[in-house]
């Protein structure tokens, strides 16, 4: 079934933070509308993991998460997990499973239409999305003899097996050499247009989050400080105010080219 604007993504006064020490502070976003891809940047230490966290239901938070007329926050978690999968930064190496068994397992967690299908189907599902990904020769593979950009892929399409309305991706390429970090901006568009799924991603490459997102959010001390299309959201101020660096940015609004000249005196 595709979705309609009526799964739009809302996030209204989201909050979340460690112990006493807010991280996130109260947050607003427009809606964010099926099939759209948003990239969320900002310097280290901003709070872009804990948002993601918090959006996820990994990390306690105040506010609210809208899917259409749900409350995500409201829903016990393996209910919030039905619509949002997480992928973290780094997969832990769990010796014991194939890639193609990390796949399977995904798959079998996340029943589609409420049915688990039989073996032969997951398997089969299983195999399209480690093809489709590219790692189609690593499918026997264990887990522990990837090397770490391969780790990343096999995550990844752990995180797309469950089929997810919204796929936060915890900076999905820092990992990946020229070809895969293309492969996958690729894929995670197709898969949004295909399936009208949601992809928010943590990205340090603002060309590559310009070229690949309809939308960026910059995020700096835990606050958005500007959201909007790439050349609205990337401007020279905002990279010398929010990572203080001087930069021209030049080049047509979908390819961006960032020129970073020096870095900018405290
Ligand atoms: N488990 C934790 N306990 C206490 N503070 C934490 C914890 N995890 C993160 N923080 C703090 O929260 C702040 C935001 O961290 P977060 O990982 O969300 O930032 P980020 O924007 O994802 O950074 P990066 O780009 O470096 O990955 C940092 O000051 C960090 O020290």
């Amino acid at each position: 079934m595709m979705a309609g604007f009526d799964d739009a993504l809302g996030v209204i006064g989201l909050s979340a933070g460690y112990g006493g020490r807010t991280i996130v502070h109260p947050l607003d976003l427009a809606p964010v509308a099926p099939g759209q891809v948003v990239s969320l940047i900002g310097p280290n230490a901003a709070g872009k993991t804990t948002l993601l966290r918090a959006l996820a239901g990994l990390h306690p938070a105040q506010g609210s998460v809208r899917l259409g007329d749900r409350d995500l926050l409201r829903l016990p978690l393996a209910d919030h997990a039905r619509f949002v999968t997480y992928m973290p930064q780094s997969l832990p190496q769990r010796v014991a499973l194939t890639v193609l068994e990390t796949v399977v397992s995904a798959l079998r967690a996340s029943p589609v239409d409420g049915a688990i299908g039989s073996d032969q189907a997951i398997l089969a599902r299983a195999m399209e999305v480690i093809d489709r990904v590219g790692i189609g020769a690593l499918a026997m593979t264990g887990l522990d003899h990837l090397s770490g950009g391969q780790r990343q892929l096999a995550s990844l399409a752990q995180a797309l097996a469950r089929g997810p309305r919204i796929l936060l991706l915890d900076e999905p390429i820092s990992a990946l050499d020229l070809h895969y970090q293309l492969r996958v901006m690729k894929l995670v568009r197709e898969l949004a247009a295909e399936r009208g799924m949601i992809a928010l991603m943590v990205l340090h490459d603002l060309s590559i989050a310009a070229r690949w997102s309809d939308r960026i959010l910059v995020f700096a001390e835990g606050r958005l400080v500007a959201d909007g299309p790439p050349a609205q959201a990337i401007t020279p101020d905002i990279l010398a105010s929010v990572y203080r660096v001087a930069a021209d940015i030049s080049g047509p609004p979908d390819r961006l080219h960032i020129d970073l000249r020096d870095i900018l005196d405290d």
